[in-house]
């Protein structure tokens, strides 16, 4: 536990559960599985979140300014997540965590080098590097929840191949909801304080049932024949590779393994995670909160982008052909632009510096992919883009995002279908969604309901006080 005290306005000492560094949770949980390990922790933290808001409740944190309120709430307090964190010229951590932390810490397969998304769950939701064994109970929990009902099979199976698949995505992991264990516990009259229980279990199946979703979306939309059986003896990563026909191909694995890792969480306040959030905040079950959260990742300014980045290289390789010249480049890249479009995968809300999950991306390309054509292409944007964003003058960062490595990795091991590509960012991003929605439910958050102001009253506000 945390050698961090919070002092209440009691005058008691309380623990900060997430305050320290992740530790190993062998060494302070034994062999419990995520459930147990997770009620443990709750008292405690329910604890230091009360201090916490005796002791400062009351206190400003900063003005707003009414640009904010214009300016899609852009840097505005409003939220709190302990999960991960954003600085806008690091990137993200996890639990405190920078990525190239995880990958050294967490837990791998057996002969892999990338972190397991087991142990990056456990890691979101207790702040704690899980061990090996929990791991493997983690991957073998899930498998044993994957399936999916027969009527969600049917949903999917009558989709046109011409629906999106982040619809198909969407449609499926709302219709869940049917067998959702809050939506069923609160309707028996469960108590607040039991919330986080059957929104636990709920999580634990909407990830588990993911694979089988997605799996089943790829093979009735692109092709690929009979999707096949999830394997409980292995991890989550292979299984879901295996279902959308690339589990033979080792560094698809591991591509996945790191893909689902660093694509999980982005702290709370991105598109998806705050629309979960939003959504779940009403009591909608996680089915129907992370069927919103998929909504908002559909967007192409959000994770939609990843689709539209390899739209927009592969536009760009059948104007200039292979081989381009820097200067050809650079001219595409300024109409772009001069078209009143965004160049896709570059820019971010917070972020000031080049995303580190686009790094991760690029080392992994860097070791297993030197020499693909598009990678060299990613590249050589990566060169180009920034000088002329900054020339622009409009993009406050002009640095790649996520988004403008992930299709080029894909399409490398043969997924080259684009349209897909945010169903992959989808089942990531249900990890930190998950961990998010158990938290608020265990900490009592409530209704989220923030003020809206019209422009006359903001005008009448400020009338006479220029
Ligand atoms: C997983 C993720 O969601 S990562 C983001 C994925 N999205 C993309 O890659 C799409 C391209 N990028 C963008 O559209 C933006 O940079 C966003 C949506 C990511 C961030 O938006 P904002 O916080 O509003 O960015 P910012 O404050 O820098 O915008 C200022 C201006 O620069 C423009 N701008 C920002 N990024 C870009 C870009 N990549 N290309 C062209 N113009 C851009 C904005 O459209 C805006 O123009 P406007 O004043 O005419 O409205
Ligand atoms: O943080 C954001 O606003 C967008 C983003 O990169 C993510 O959600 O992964």
């Amino acid at each position: 536990m945390s050698t961090i005290f919070v002092r209440s306005v009691l005058g008691q000492s309380r623990r900060s559960v997430f305050a320290a560094p992740a530790r190993l949770a062998s060494t302070s949980a034994k062999q419990s599985t995520l459930k147990e390990r997770l009620a443990d922790l709750i008292p405690a933290e329910i604890e230091n979140v009360k201090a916490t808001r005796a002791a400062h409740g009351k206190k400003s944190f900063g003005p707003v300014i009414v640009d904010q309120l214009y300016g899609g709430m852009r840097g505005l307090p409003a939220l709190i997540w302990d999960g991960s964190v954003l600085d806008a010229d690091e990137g993200i951590r996890f639990r405190g965590k920078t990525i190239p932390e995880c990958q050294e810490l967490l837990p791998k397969a057996p002969g892999g080098s990338e972190p397991l998304p087991e142990a990056l769950f456990w890691l979101l939701v207790t702040g704690e590097v899980p061990t090996q064994e929990q791991v493997a109970t983690l991957s073998k929990e899930w498998a044993a929840r994957s399936a999916i009902p027969e009527f969600v099979e049917e949903i999917l199976d009558r989709c046109p191949p011409t629906l999106h698949p982040m619809s198909q995505f969407s449609l499926a992991v709302t219709a869940l909801n049917h067998d959702s264990a809050f939506a069923k516990a609160y309707a028996a009259g469960i108590s607040k304080k039991e919330y986080w229980g059957p929104v636990f279990e709920d999580c634990m199946d909407l990830i588990a049932k993911l694979p089988n979703i997605a799996g089943r979306i790829y093979r009735n939309v692109y092709g690929g024949g009979k999707l096949p059986a999830i394997d409980a003896e292995k991890d989550y990563s292979w299984n879901l590779a295996t279902l959308l026909g690339f589990g033979d191909n080792k560094e698809f694995v591991e591509l996945m393994r790191l893909y689902v890792t660093i694509h999980s969480d982005h702290e709370g306040g991105n598109v998806s995670a705050h629309t979960g959030k939003l959504v779940a905040s009403a009591l909608s079950d996680p089915f129907l909160a992370f069927g919103a959260s998929l909504n908002g990742l559909a967007g192409p300014l959000h994770g939609l982008a990843n689709q539209e980045v390899l739209v927009w290289l592969r536009k760009m390789q059948s104007k200039l052909g292979e081989n381009a010249s820097d200067e050809a480049v650079k001219e595409y890249v300024w109409s772009t632009l001069k078209a009143g479009q965004v160049v896709p995968g570059y820019g971010h809300a917070v972020l000031r510096k080049t995303d580190p999950r686009y790094m991760a991306q690029r080392e992994f390309a860097l070791k297993h992919l030197p020499d693909d054509p598009m990678f060299k292409l990613v590249a050589q944007v990566f060169k180009i883009v920034p000088d002329i964003l900054l020339a622009a003058g409009k993009a406050k960062n002009p640095w790649p995002n996520v988004d403008a490595h992930s299709g080029v990795l894909l399409a490398h091991y043969g997924l080259t279908e684009m349209q897909f590509y945010t169903v992959l960012f989808g089942v990531s991003r249900a990890f930190g969604v998950s961990a998010q929605l158990i938290w608020d439910r265990a900490l009592g958050a409530p209704i989220e309901r923030p003020k809206s102001y019209s422009t006359a009253a903001i005008q009448k506000m400020f009338a006479n006080k220029q």
